[in-house]
């Protein structure tokens, strides 16, 4: 019988997500930085080289290598020989890790968790509950799997029930390459086959906690055939051209796992899980010898990327005196520094400027003439004007777009691809979207050089600011002709002739 005391899984929970919260899990890292090397498109190359210059400066720096800290995914394997001692069950106090590791006075990890998902949406304002899921096992140890997912990549997790004859390799394949670049490539993919619909979702994301393993398998050669499909569906993702943002590449995987199980024989559930540029996890194991920390990694690691934002031949644009005519000369793909202020605005803020104007009622800030950045930022430290601050997926704000637009919004500024009908509706407007990268949120946050708090402080993170920019780079992505990056590019880079 082993004793674990309740306040020492607390705080191994809480040391856990401060430490994935700025350190990228290091196999991650080694292929990043070997996608950068193998990477041939411009734009690609320079998506991943800020996401790894951004990461260097949050390992340094120890903040968060995202604005989304992400929601707290725990998997626990509870031998069964282990008492847990104190009142409270294993989740309160895995919850209990979650808050203090959330509200760290000296590194504030963003909360993003709401209650009441279907009403009020209201914020917990300490990241809990986590998603704490338990497995019991013989022994004497607690394992505990920890991650932090992003929502961008959680909203991209599909599930299907195929029938038992139907090729899941090209339900995966098909649809990865309909899932957009909101999941922030280059990352995994995980997939779960059989079991019950929900053992399907369960094993897709553990398998996202697992060693990355695709250059060993490769090099080794596959044994089974489960291993020929894994090499296979990476091929064939990374033929899809989506690449690094989704501005068309030769890397959107770094690795592709498989995880079965026995299913009914009528059935064949499928689930995808998706793993974002911010890919934040860790195992330890409580043996009651007291709380379990992770040895600080080998900064070394973590390589040093120059020139993915250079400031040479870049077109420099005052936002503070921007034209419709001005945008008319930007095209897709064309990486511009932006100075000046702009307002910040996401989900909640946009519904609640939709709600005051179905009532009728006036906006606390006018938006005439304004480039809306969606974000959701950390909160600052010590000198810091902000905490990390890159975009939000912009496809989520669509269906509010021609209500912006129609307030005088000169463009958005945000990550991954707009529906066609925001495109044209942009385009209309004369109007443009610009793409700040996914995952580099420390870089993005040195080009902040204030933040004013302007309405909506209730909403916490999602409030809208007024930030002052200095040289932020952002890249053209939906031109006021409606061309878009989020076509062109991945069209450019696809190497996938059953889909042409
Ligand atoms: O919430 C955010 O800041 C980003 C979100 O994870 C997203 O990718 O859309």
């Amino acid at each position: 019988m082993t004793r674990i005391s309740g306040a020492d899984i607390t705080e191994t929970v809480r040391a856990a997500l401060q430490y994935i919260a700025c350190y990228h899990a290091p196999d991650y890292l080694a292929e990043l930085s070997a996608a950068y090397t193998r990477e041939e498109s411009p734009a690609a190359k320079s998506a991943i080289g800020q996401i790894l210059e951004s990461a260097r400066l949050a390992a340094l720096g120890r903040r968060p290598i995202c604005q989304d800290t992400g929601m707290v995914i725990v998997f626990a394997r509870l031998g069964q020989s282990v008492v847990i001692e104190g009142d409270r069950t294993l989740a309160a106090c895995i919850d209990d890790g979650v808050r203090l590791a959330y509200l760290d006075a000296g590194n504030p990890l963003r909360a993003s968790m709401v209650a009441d998902p279907l009403f009020t949406r209201t914020n917990t304002r300490d990241n809990t509950p986590a998603i704490t899921h338990v497995e019991t096992c013989l022994g004497n140890n607690l394992t505990l799997h920890i991650a932090a997912k992003g929502g961008g990549s959680e909203n991209k997790a599909r599930y299907v029930m195929l029938n038992p004859s139907a090729s899941v390799a090209d339900w995966v394949v098909d649809t990865v390459a309909q899932l957009g670049a909101g999941w922030c490539p280059p990352g995994m993919i995980s997939i779960g086959v059989g079991g019950s619909a929900e053992k399907a979702m369960l094993m897709a994301k553990r398998a996202l906690m697992d060693p990355i393993d695709m250059p060993a398998l490769r090099a080794r050669g596959p044994v089974s055939a489960e291993e020929r499909m894994r090499i296979d569906l990476h091929d064939r993702i990374n033929a899809l051209g989506v690449g690094a943002q989704g501005l068309g590449g030769v890397t959107t995987v770094v690795d592709v796992k498989l995880t079965t199980c026995p299913t009914h024989a009528a059935s064949m559930p499928v689930a995808l899980m998706p793993q974002c540029a911010a890919n934040r996890h860790a195992s330890v194991t409580l043996t009651g010898d007291g709380p379990v920390y992770l040895d600080p990694p080998d900064l070394s690691l973590w390589p040093r990327i120059t020139g993915s934002t250079e400031t040479t031949d870049l077109l420099r644009v005052d936002v503070d005196r921007l034209t419709r005519a001005q945008m008319a000369e930007w095209a897709p793909g064309q990486t511009l520094l932006i100075s000046g202020h702009i307002l910040t605005g996401r989900d909640a803020a946009h519904q609640r400027i939709a709600d005051l104007l179905a009532r009728g009622e006036a906006l606390p800030f006018s938006l005439r003439d304004r480039l809306i950045y969606y974000v959701g930022p950390v909160d600052p430290v010590g000198d810091e004007v902000v905490g990390p601050a890159g975009p939000t997926t912009a496809t989520r704000m669509d269906g509010f777009t021609r209500m912006m637009l129609d307030q005088g919004v000169l463009g958005m500024i945000g990550k991954a691809e707009r529906g066609p009908e925001t495109v044209a509706q942009i385009a209309a407007a004369g109007a443009s979207y610009l793409v700040a990268v996914g995952g580099a949120a420390v870089l993005v946050a040195r080009a902040i050089r204030s933040a004013r708090l302007i309405a909506f402080q209730d909403l916490g993170m999602e409030a809208v600011r007024e930030f002052e920019v200095r040289d932020m780079p952002v890249t053209v992505a939906v031109d006021s002709l409606g061309q878009s990056i989020h076509v062109l590019g991945p069209a450019e880079w696809r190497r996938a002739p059953w889909l042409s």
